[in-house]
């Protein structure tokens, strides 16, 4: 019996049509995968699903019966739990605290008692997680396991998972799924979303691809290879090969010395850090979250001061931050807005401190076609973007006016297939032009294939430096967890 089915579901922005006449059925106990590209509709349905949003047209069924929600509460209500990609949670409360905010309808509160009963769920479908930890201790690993024992201490039967791993590590994502396949084997029903085709490949029962609102393909993942699928979400050929031509370096860009940082709290996140960078050169830094890369890239663009140590960089720096909904993008600007945020006061956007809107109008227009920025228009709010799209709006802003060197922390994630493949030819473009890049990410395989030299960050520290023709996947996935083996499930020093 299916346990849910989706009938002609159809939602509107205005004259948008996100969701256009979606049906779909997914079996109890089966897991989904929900595929589609940037903009393609992913989310908007997974908030219909939910409660957060009511389609204009069609009806949900739950085993069957037809039903309504008027919120989310109506929907949690009905055994659905979202787990969102941004945590919802109260990082200065416990995980028990968490868990029961805004369940209790008690005066009377037996905290023991609630944590007994989360540690007893946690054990049953092996959550692993101490229920008195502050939620702001725990890496986001386990923040993302509170998450998903929330929804089941609400007794989700139906869990929604939006880019679930986007945020993990390699050893956090073997055990979500593990945890995944636990759930389902025990009856409930999951929906994934994931723009990793591998991930989908080897957890999903099933799959529904959403191409610009509309069902593409409804289909067993076992019938499916990842290049038909990757075809599916975009219309056309895609080409899961990186083509690197070969480039010779050029004089030095950037050059850190002995490089002391420390993070907000005053602890040593950057550990006597040296090396130089030059044109035309990817130097890839691999690391497991949190060993100090973020605050490593803000150094180098002058974000963050650092405490010793020497940085001799070109002032022409392209930076993709990590965390684009907080320094990437003011989200609640147009996105002609945001892809001048650079350069509003020089010309051709400003002339005698007055802004130039066709100039910038006209910019936004180019900039969102070479990026394939997918909107209505230049004057949307960026809040208003899928979140893929809001990162092509900060890579489209960061590479304008060729600069000499670019800090890529993590540019693909969250992006689709095709967006991230147009985003690694995009930087070796850049490469070819003579740009120099530091090439940020905790993907090895991404990693590997982008680089020319593979630097492995761990607390802090360049444990070594690679070349990366000849560097293997078991040599650096063991300097990332601290060179001396045996400590592969390491989560980093810090929550970062
Ligand atoms: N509140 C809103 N107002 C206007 N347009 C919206 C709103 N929410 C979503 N959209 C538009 O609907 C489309 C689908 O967005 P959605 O977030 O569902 O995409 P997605 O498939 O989840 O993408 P991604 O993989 O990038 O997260 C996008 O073009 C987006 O701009």
């Amino acid at each position: 019996m299916s346990y849910l089915r989706l009938e002609k579901i159809t939602k509107r922005f205005g004259s948008f049509i996100a969701n256009d006449n979606i049906s779909l059925s997914i079996e109890t106990g089966k897991i989904h995968a929900i595929l589609g590209e940037n903009g393609a509709g992913k989310t908007t349905l997974m908030n219909i699903i939910s409660g957060l949003y009511q389609p204009d047209e069609g009806q949900i069924y739950l085993e069957d019966k037809a039903v309504n929600f008027a919120s989310s509460k109506g929907a949690i209500n009905q055994g659905i739990g979202m787990i969102h990609q941004h945590f919802m949670l109260v990082p200065q409360l416990t995980v028990t605290e968490n868990i029961i905010l805004g369940t209790e309808k008690s005066w009377r509160l037996n905290l023991r008692q609630k944590q007994q009963e989360i540690t007893a769920l946690s054990q049953a479908y092996k959550l692993e997680i101490d229920p008195s930890m502050r939620v702001a201790d725990l890496p986001v690993g386990a923040q993302q396991r509170v998450e998903i024992l929330k929804v089941l201490y609400r007794q989700a039967k139906l869990l929604i998972l939006d880019e679930p791993t986007a945020v993990l590590t390699p050893p956090e994502v073997k055990s979500l799924i593990a945890i995944l396949r636990q759930l389902a084997a025990a009856g409930n029903t999951i929906i994934f979303i994931s723009h990793k085709l591998d991930e989908v490949m080897n957890l999903c029962d099933t799959v529904t691809v959403l191409r610009r609102g509309k069902v593409v393909a409804n289909t067993n993942t076992k019938e499916a290879t990842p290049q038909q699928l990757a075809e599916l979400m975009v219309g056309r050929e895609v080409d899961l090969q990186l083509n690197k031509s070969a480039v010779s370096p050029g004089k030095v860009v950037l050059s850190v010395q002995n490089l002391q940082v420390v993070d907000e709290r005053n602890i040593t996140a950057v550990r006597d850090v040296s090396f130089q960078l030059r044109a035309g050169e990817i130097l890839g830094i691999a690391g497991v979250d949190g060993n100090g890369q973020r605050e490593l890239a803000d150094a180098i663009t002058n974000l963050q001061s650092v405490k010793s140590g020497k940085i001799d960089a070109v002032k022409n720096i392209g930076y993709i931050p990590e965390d684009r909904q907080k320094i990437g993008l003011v989200l609640q600007f147009s996105i002609a807005q945001n892809l001048i945020l650079k350069a509003f006061k020089k010309l051709p956007f400003s002339r005698r401190f007055l802004l130039q809107k066709e100039a910038i109008k006209n910019h936004a227009k180019s900039a969102m076609q070479e990026f394939d920025i997918r909107a209505t228009g230049e004057d949307v709010k960026v809040n208003q973007l899928s979140g893929g799209n809001q990162q092509k709006v900060v890579l489209a802003r960061e590479l304008t006016g060729e600069p000499l060197l670019i800090v890529a922390m993590q540019p693909t994630r969250g992006l689709d297939v095709g967006a991230t493949q147009a985003v690694h030819s995009r930087l070796l473009a850049e490469r070819k032009r003579g740009a120099a890049i530091l090439y940020i990410s905790t993907e090895l395989e991404e990693v590997m294939a982008m680089s020319d030299r593979i630097a492995v960050i761990y607390r802090g520290e360049f444990l070594d430096i690679l070349d990366a023709a000849t560097a293997t996947v078991e040599e650096i996935g063991l300097l990332m967890a601290g060179g001396r083996g045996g400590q592969g499930g390491d989560e980093g020093s810090n929550n970062s």
